[in-house]
């Protein structure tokens, strides 16, 4: 997502209707279909071609002077095309990649009026950030299995000299719902050619990309780095299993999200270690070495080198050793306990009982013990039980194919068909909220208490929430809004409040 500068934004390009027909340079002929989402600056549809429409894709919308989308489109021109992928997949023997590829990109004129840029993309089932927001944290083995994509999507990207600079949840999506395995980076709107970056920083450009994820390079200025996608991505590890960051709170406050950054960082790994207690691992996390080991990777690589992803998958193996070793521990005891207790001992250590884990596959051996990171490892203790119980809700995907087992997914985070079907009433339901919302935000606004971002309104909300875009996401309610007018009412209104606490600052 690009970065956000300030409170104004840029214009939606116009509403394409469906069954729009987009002829492109290669006389292809694109249908329009609905929208199903809107990004920062365009809209998103599902489109098709005209000779196959069972093939649903999708098409990314922007005013055609608009810059995301241009420099989005320029980058997957440069990298993201369909034989260079498969190119790569097949030199590095990889099953699996997870990136979009461009299918068709151009400008058409819409109805005499208005140039638009136009991007098309494979459709992906639905985004990550849809599951984080509903489930707050994700399983550690799911953890693993998007970090393993993702490790991948960002080593090729970086072979490509290229860096994407704003990876987190809600640039990340599933092939398929409840498969982690086969997850995508998208949203190349901030990616950048970085084949010849300088430490140069500027302040022009402090802060760019996520402030809650960027990276320290970021903070300072800096041009995006090969070391800072992998900083971007411990920090959503951590986020994705605690469902929280020391910095969460000082969102609206890049300097401040800087400085926190920095003390955990030299903090390391004491810091790392009070993170993780809160996850059912406990600080004895599988995933404790291999964050470590990102965080250790993105601090002692150089600016402008490339970082090392062997060394990094390596430490992500070690962890899935772990974690596989661990379950295979819990499933015999279990069983020993079970076959204790039950005079057929057999069938009772078969037939996983209602509502407990199936229990993973014995761990392949290798891998587990070959950590090379002495320095990262944890010490060795019997697995803390969960501080936490986690609801798994049941599968609706029959072939989840996790590589830890044949688990069940959290497929609870998967928006619901029935809302799609409903569409109509979420929306009325969503009007409703926004009204509530935009009235106790003026009963905020009319105050003439001074250093309003801190005091409670009727609703609850802070003024300061308000400003922050991820607690504003949290607020109950907001997952009433259907997606496109839920991220446009968060930008608003947190531009809004953001605006009104810098104007207190300097007054203050
Ligand atoms: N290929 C795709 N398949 C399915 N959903 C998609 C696809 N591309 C985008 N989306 C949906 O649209 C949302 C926004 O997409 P994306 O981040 O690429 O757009 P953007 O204009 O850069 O938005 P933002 O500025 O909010 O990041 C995604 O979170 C996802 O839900």
């Amino acid at each position: 997502m690009p970065p956000k500068k300030g409170p104004k934004l840029h214009e939606l390009a116009a509403e394409v209707k469906i069954g729009y027909k987009i002829v492109d340079s290669k006389k292809k002929t694109y249908i329009v279909g609905k929208q199903f989402a809107t990004g920062g600056f365009g809209r998103i549809h599902t489109c098709h071609e005209e000779n196959t429409p069972k093939t649903e894709l999708v098409m990314k919308i922007e005013p055609a002077d608009n810059g995301p989308l241009f420099s989005e489109v320029i980058v997957f021109q440069k990298i993201l095309k369909l034989e260079q992928i498969e190119a790569y997949k097949k030199r590095m023997k990889l099953q699996w990649l997870g990136l979009p590829y461009i299918i068709s990109a151009g400008i058409f004129t819409y109805t005499n009026q208005q140039k638009m840029r136009f991007m098309i993309l494979p459709k992906y089932a639905t985004s990550l950030e849809n599951i984080r927001e509903k489930q707050k944290t994700l399983a550690l083995r799911n953890v693993l299995e998007i970090a393993r994509s993702m490790l991948n999507s960002l080593e090729y990207v970086q072979e490509m000299d290229y860096t994407h600079a704003d990876l987190k949840a809600a640039n990340i999506l599933l092939e398929k719902l409840g498969d982690f395995q086969k997850t995508v980076l998208v949203d190349f709107g901030l990616a950048r050619f970085s084949g010849k970056i300088e430490d140069k920083p500027e302040k022009k450009r402090a802060h760019n990309g996520t402030c809650l994820f960027t990276s320290c390079d970021a903070h300072r200025g800096c041009n995006p780095s090969f070391r800072a996608d992998v900083e971007i991505l411990a920090w959503n590890l951590v986020y994705w299993l605690t469902g929280t960051l020391p910095w969460l709170q000082l969102e609206t406050n890049p300097e401040k999200t800087f400085e926190e950054k920095r003390k955990f960082i030299a903090g390391l790994p004491a810091t790392l270690k009070s993170a993780l207690k809160s996850t059912p691992e406990g600080e004895a996390s599988p995933a404790f070495d291999f964050i470590l080991t990102l965080l250790n990777c993105s601090a002692k690589t150089g600016y402008a080198e490339k970082v090392d992803y062997s060394k990094l998958r390596k430490s992500l193996e070690v962890a899935v050793g772990k974690l596989m070793k661990e379950a295979k521990k819990s499933t015999s005891a279990s069983s020993t306990s079970a076959s204790a207790s039950s005079s057929s001992a057999s069938a009772s250590s078969a037939t996983p009982r209602r509502g407990t884990r199936k229990q993973p596959p014995p761990p392949p051996p290798e891998s587990s013990e070959d950590s090379e990171d002495q320095e990262n490892s944890p010490q060795k203790s019997t697995p803390t039980p969960p501080k936490r119980t986690r609801k798994t809700p049941k599968s609706t995907t029959k072939n989840n194919t996790s590589f830890l087992s044949g688990n069940e997914s959290i497929l609870s985070g998967s928006p619901s068909i029935s809302r799609q079907n409903n569409r109509s009433a979420t929306i009325s339901a969503a009007k409703k909220i926004e009204k509530k919302y935009r009235r106790k935000s003026q009963v905020v606004t009319s105050s003439p208490i001074k250093n309003q971002h801190a005091m409670r309104t009727r609703s609850g909300i802070t003024a300061a929430m308000k400003a922050s875009p991820t607690q504003l996401r949290s607020v109950p309610g907001m997952l009433n809004f259907p997606r496109g007018r839920r991220t446009i009412f968060i930008k608003e209104t947190a531009a809004k409040f953001k605006q009104q606490q810098e104007e207190e600052e300097v007054e203050e």
